[in-house]
């Protein structure tokens, strides 16, 4: 999907609302949606990614630059990145920069892929033990020979910005207590519904995948939000039926567009966190971006849709940002 075709979808849609409103007011009395011309349904409205982190950026930008006019200090994240693989240098110099467009100090440590388990640990009690350091992430994947649960574990739960810390994890998962951080994608996706209008309360939602960092604390948050939540998986043998229910639908199997429009509800809101190359001897590279969701048939069945890129990616650096900001806060007793 390039920016010249998101812009095509989102203006379209905009200009086909009314009429769509217009049409089936008239025709519902008679005959069901469904029997309504292709041409008079609207298509998902884009909830565009890019513009709403964008805007959550801008919001960390004021709030470390008050930070700094009160207290002369400004928040700092480390990250810790272990081995070359090139993605994960890739999302690391992305976060670097979005802290720097912040004003957030940003702190890295590279080790080579055969770097101990202790080299680790001891790179992580080091931000632990510095004050200017306020969020710590280590990328992930790990190498193999790595222990991750044991990184992620040493990582003091208050500079815990990806929030994969046992404690953080636990709080997420029981009521009444609450998490010091929130994972930032699952937590992205929250508030593009949020901050898109759709409601969740007392809907039906529907994650599709339950992995640590995304499924299953996705789910933990629409349910606390007062969603009926639904968890499906690889050993599901109807996904597709139960998605059907879905008002909501996060997609994060990790299979490409994997979720067809066939399976959806109309109308549903659909969050696509997969970012999966495609082959397309038609793109410079020789692949495009492409999501969990199969955006051509979702598009015309769902109410709402995010884009890959454009969509989730954004917005787990821009809620990466707000965390830092908030574990700063946190340190000088600001919040
Ligand atoms: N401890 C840890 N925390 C993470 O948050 C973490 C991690 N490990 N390991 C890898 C994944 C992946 N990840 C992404 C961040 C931004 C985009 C992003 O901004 N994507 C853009 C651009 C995509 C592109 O063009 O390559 C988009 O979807 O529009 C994607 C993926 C964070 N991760």
């Amino acid at each position: 999907m390039n920016a010249a075709a998101v812009a095509t979808t989102f203006a379209w849609s905009t200009f086909a609302a009314p009429l769509r409103l217009r049409v089936t007011r008239g025709a519902l009395r008679t005959a069901p949606a469904r029997a309504l011309p292709r041409s008079a349904r609207a298509e998902a409205k884009l909830i565009d990614g890019k513009a709403i982190a964008a805007d959550v950026r801008e919001e960390v930008r004021v709030g470390v630059a008050q930070m700094k006019e009160k207290i002369g200090k400004v928040p700092g994240l480390a990250v810790v990145l272990v081995g070359e693989r090139k993605d994960s240098q890739t999302y690391v110099n992305a976060k670097k920069k979005a802290c720097a467009e912040a004003g957030i100090d940003s702190f890295g440590t590279d080790l080579p892929g055969d770097a101990t388990e202790e080299e680790v640990l001891k790179v992580v009690a080091d931000y632990n033990a510095d004050p200017n350091v306020h969020g710590i992430l280590v990328q992930l994947p790990m190498p193999d020979h790595i222990d991750e649960e044991r990184v992620l574990g040493a990582i003091s739960y208050e500079k815990d910005v990806d929030g994969f810390h046992p404690l953080n994890t636990g709080r997420l998962a029981q009521r009444g207590r609450e998490p010091l951080f929130v994972p930032c994608t699952p937590r992205g996706c929250i508030e593009l519904l949020e901050r898109s209008g759709i409601e969740i309360a007392g809907k039906e939602a529907v994650v599709v995948g339950r992995s640590n960092v995304v499924g299953i604390p996705a789910a933990m948050l629409l349910q606390r939000r007062d969603a009926t939540v639904t968890i499906v998986h690889s050993r599901t043998p109807n996904s597709e039926e139960i998605v059907r229910r879905a008002d909501i639908v996060i997609a994060a199997c990790g299979r490409m567009e994997m979720v067809k429009g066939s399976w959806l509800k109309p109308g549903a809101a659909v969050i696509d966190v997969g970012i999966n190359a495609k082959d397309d001897p038609s793109k410079k590279l020789g692949y495009r971006l492409v999501g969990d969701a199969d955006f051509e048939s979702c598009k015309e069945v769902a109410g709402a849709i995010t884009p890959v890129p454009g969509g989730v990616g954004p917005m787990t650096i821009a809620i990466l940002l707000k965390n830092t900001m908030e574990g700063a806060m946190r340190a000088y007793g600001m919040m």
